[in-house]
């Protein structure tokens, strides 16, 4: 079990690495880019911090390292940052011809469903297997430590701001990731169609499990019992804002919890989806991922 080296990108002043590895918890090869800051070639005080960023529909982990435009903040702070893949990929995955489900729709949850549970387990995936197996790969190479499991914190669009959120927030209690932010997030999945659509396949129809992954449900049930808000861009032409991304009702279920206020939810006014969006906000999730990484 370890890592293959596919590429190797200079990118600003680090390097893009295109990786491949098994992950049994998948039952499948993933691919994963992740990108190594200047720092990491130039030498850095202590272990590099690392942000997960988690990709939307349809992506692969290429989309986010071509276009959100990361590379030039991880220099600008000293991070590393890590591109998974949005679902199992292969031969024997079941997908069907949809964009919003199966293949690149992996919903980063656990299915328990025939016939997805075998291989749609990217909750564990993401928040378990691929750190562990990052930092065992990295640690017996010499030279700069990255650290993919304590000094990290995690993002995402659209898909993928729903999974980071919900990972985010059904880990808080053990402060797994230091800080949390999204870009046009689906913020709850159980009342919108791409949500249902996923969390009726993967997790059937008893929808008490649906509420485990859900952020405005799980804002309810966990406590925020410091000063950590949340930092959300949502574009107001966002052609998927109204149906499934539904970004304000995320604002609603903390009212009167203790998440109330601490969801920082910025309508930028004529962004559309796209990583033209995204790019134009990394800066300031830069800066704000930096200050919880300890790096500013
Ligand atoms: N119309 C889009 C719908 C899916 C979509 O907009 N995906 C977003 C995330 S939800 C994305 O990042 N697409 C890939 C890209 O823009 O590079 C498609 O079919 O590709």
């Amino acid at each position: 079990m370890s890592m293959e080296v596919r590429e190797e990108i200079a990118v600003c002043g680090g390097k893009l690495l295109n990786l491949s590895h098994y992950a049994s918890v998948v039952n499948c090869n993933m691919n994963v880019n992740v990108y190594l800051p200047q720092q990491y070639y130039t030498g850095s005080d202590g272990p590099i911090p690392v942000i997960y960023f988690l990709s939307g529909l349809t992506c692969s982990p290429h989309n986010a390292s071509e276009k959100a435009f990361w590379q030039i903040q991880a220099d600008k702070y000293g991070f590393s940052v890590v591109y998974p893949d949005t679902s199992p990929r292969g031969e024997n995955v079941p997908d069907d011809s949809a964009y919003d489900f199966g293949v690149a729709a992996g919903f980063y949850l656990n299915a328990t469903e025939e016939p997805y549970k075998k291989y749609y387990q990217m909750y564990d995936y993401v928040h378990r297997d691929l750190p562990a197996q990052l930092m065992d790969y990295f640690n017996n190479l010499k030279g700069t430590k990255v650290d993919f499991m304590v000094n990290i914190s995690i993002t995402g669009h659209s898909m993928g701001g729903f999974g980071a959120l919900s990972g985010y927030l059904q880990n808080y209690g053990t402060k797994k990731y230091k800080a949390c932010s999204a870009f046009a997030p689906i913020v709850n999945p159980t009342n919108v169609p791409w949500g249902q659509k996923a969390f009726g396949n993967y997790l059937g129809n008893d929808k008490s499990k649906w509420q485990l992954y859900d952020p405005c449900d799980l804002i309810k049930r966990v406590r925020n019992d410091g000063d950590d808000i949340i930092l959300i861009h949502q574009g107001t032409n966002d052609t998927f804002l109204k149906e499934n991304l539904k970004s304000q009702l995320l604002l609603e279920a903390s009212k009167g919890t203790s998440w109330e206020n601490k969801i920082d939810l910025r309508l930028v006014n004529g962004f559309d989806h796209s990583y033209y969006f995204v790019s134009s906000f990394v800066p300031e999730h830069a800066k704000f991922h930096a200050k919880h990484l300890g790096l500013i």
